[in-house]
C-alpha cells in the first residue's frame, strides 16, 4: 500500500513499565502534528510484527493515556524474532521483513530495554531503520543515565521500605525487602538511599553474611532494636550463586531472578535470633502511575525520536547523558548491561551515612578506586 506520507511503526517490547504509555503518546503526538505522519502501532510487542498484528494511531488513541501505567499496545519479553520462543526458537526475523515491507514502513519506533535494543540492533543489519526509546524499571541501559520507568519504581519502592520501617520499629526485627533489578541495582541503590536503609545489598557488591548480621547487632546494642536491609534480586553473598526463582527457555535470559529476601533470611538466622521478616516487592514496582519525572522524560524522549524518524536519522536510541539529550547508536547498546559501578556518588554518600553495603569500607573503597566502566554481564 504505497503513500506518500512518512509512514512508521511502533511497538513496546519486554516487560512493561510506568511512562510507556506516556512515550506512546510523545512519539504519536509529535509525528501526526509535526510530521503529518501516519503511525501504525504493533500489538505485543515484535509479535505483533511477526503476526502482523496491528492497528492505526491517531491522535485520539493516546489522548488520555499520559497518566495510565502499563501499556496500550500489549508487550511481550518472549517474541525475540531472532529466537521466536512462540514458535520452538525459530529465527522468524523474515517475517518482520515481510512486514515492514508489505506495510511500506519508513521506520520503526521500539520503546524497550536491552532486549529490545538488542534485537533493535540486528534488525537494523537486515535493513530495517529503527529508532530505540529506553524504557525500563531495571535503569540497566548503557548509553543513557536513566531510562524511562526507573523514577516511579524507585519511588514505589521508597513508599514501601517507609511503610516496613514503623512496624520493624514496633516489634524489633531485621527487615529485608526484596527489589527487583535483574543482574543491576539501581533500584535498591536509590530506594535503599531514599528511604535510609541500614543495610543495601546490590548484585555489583558481593556481600558477606557476618557483615551483615553484625550490622544488626550493632545497632540492637546501640539501642536501635531494628534493622532495615534493601536487597536487590540479583544480589549474592560471596562466591555464591544467584538465587533464581525459575528456569526454562520461556523466560528471558532462561532465569527468572527471584527469592534472595528469604535466602538472606536464613543465612542471618545462623547468626542472630532477632526476629526477621522478609518482603518481595515484585511486579507492584512495574504498576502505577508514572511520577513527574517519568512523564517529562518520556515526553522529551518520545518527540525527539520523532523528530529523528522525520530527519532520517535511525539506528539509534534516543538518550540523556548529564542532563542534556542525545542519540547513541544502537551497536554500542546491544548485548550490554549498565551495573551501577563503584565509585557511583550515591554509594559514596550512602556510606557517609553510616549505610552498609554488606562488605568492610576498606574493602568497597579498595573495589571502588579499581572499579571499571560497565560491561556486559554473562550470569
Ligand atoms: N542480548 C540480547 N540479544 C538479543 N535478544 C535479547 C538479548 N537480551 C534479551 N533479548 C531478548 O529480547 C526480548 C526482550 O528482552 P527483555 O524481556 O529483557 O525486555 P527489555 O526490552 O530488555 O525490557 P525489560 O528489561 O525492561 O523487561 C526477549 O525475548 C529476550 O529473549
Ligand atoms: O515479567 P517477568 O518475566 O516476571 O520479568 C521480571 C523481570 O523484569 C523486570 O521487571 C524488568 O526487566 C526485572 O526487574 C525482573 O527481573
Ligand atoms: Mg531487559
Amino acid at each position: 500500500m504505497p503513500s506518500d506520507s512518512l509512514r512508521v511503526g511502533v511497538l513496546t517490547g519486554g516487560g512493561d513499565c510506568p511512562g510507556i504509555n506516556a512515550a506512546l503518546r510523545a512519539v504519536t503526538k509529535s509525528l501526526t502534528l509535526q510530521h503529518d505522519a501516519e503511525v501504525l502501532g504493533f500489538l505485543d510487542g515484535f509479535r505483533g510484527v511477526v503476526d502482523r498484528n496491528v492497528e492505526p494511531l491517531h491522535y485520539r488513541d493516546v489522548s488520555g493515556i499520559l497518566t495510565r501505567g502499563g501499556t496500550i499496545l500489549g508487550a511481550s519479553n518472549k517474541a525475540d524474532p531472532f529466537n521466536y520462543l512462540p514458535r520452538g526458537g525459530a529465527d522468524v526475523s523474515a517475517q518482520v521483513m515481510r512486514t515492514y515491507r508489505t506495510l511500506d514502513l519508513d521506520a520503526l519506533v521500539a520503546i524497550g530495554g536491552d532486549g529490545t535494543m538488542s534485537i533493535a540492533h540486528r534488525l537494523t543489519d537486515l535493513g530495517v531503520d529503527i529508532v530505540g526509546v529506553p524504557k525500563t524499571i531495571d535503569n540497566d541501559l548503557v548509553g543513557t543515565d536513566r531510562t524511562v520507568g526507573f523514577d516511579t519504581a524507585v519511588s514505589t519502592a521508597t513508599d514501601a521500605i517507609d511503610r516496613i520501617h514503623t512496624t520493624a520499629q514496633s516489634h524489633h526485627r531485621v527487615m529485608i525487602v526484596e527489589t527487583m533489578g535483574r543482574y543491576s541495582g539501581w533500584i535498591a541503590l536509590h530506594a535503599g538511599v531514599a528511604s535510609g536503609t541500614d543495610v543495601i545489598l546490590l548484585p555489583e557488591i558481593e556481600y558477606e553474611v557476618e557483615t551483615v548480621a553484625d550490622v544488626c547487632r550493632d545497632r540492637e546494642r546501640s539501642g536501635q532494636r531494628f534493622t532495615i536491609v534493601a536487597v536487590a534480586e540479583g544480589a549474592r553473598r560471596k562466591e555464591g550463586d544467584y538465587v533464581v526463582q525459575e528456569r526454562g527457555d520461556e523466560y528471558t535470559d532462561s532465569i527468572r531472578l527471584g527469592g534472595i529476601s528469604r535466602v538472606l533470611a536464613d543465612q542471618l538466622r545462623e547468626h542472630l535470633d532477632t526476629s526477621i521478616r522478609t518482603t518481595v516487592l515484585g511486579h507492584m514496582q512495574r504498576g502505577g502511575s508514572p511520577t513527574a519525572y517519568d512523564r517529562t522524560l518520556a515526553t522529551t524522549l518520545g518527540t525527539r525520536a520523532a523528530t529523528l524518524v522525520a530527519e532520517g536519522t535511525t539506528g539509534v536510541m534516543v538518550a540523556v547523558q548529564n542532563d542534556a539529550f542525545t542519540q547513541v547508536p544502537l551497536d554500542e547498546i546491544a548485548g550490554k548491561t549498565r551495573t551501577v559501578p563503584l565509585d557511583d556518588p550515591l554509594i559514596a554518600s550512602g556510606l557517609d551515612v553510616g549505610t552498609s553495603f554488606g562488605v568492610a569500607v576498606s574493602d568497597l573503597s579498595e573495589a571502588a578506586s579499581h572499579s571499571k566502566p560497565a560491561s556486559p554481564i554473562q550470569p
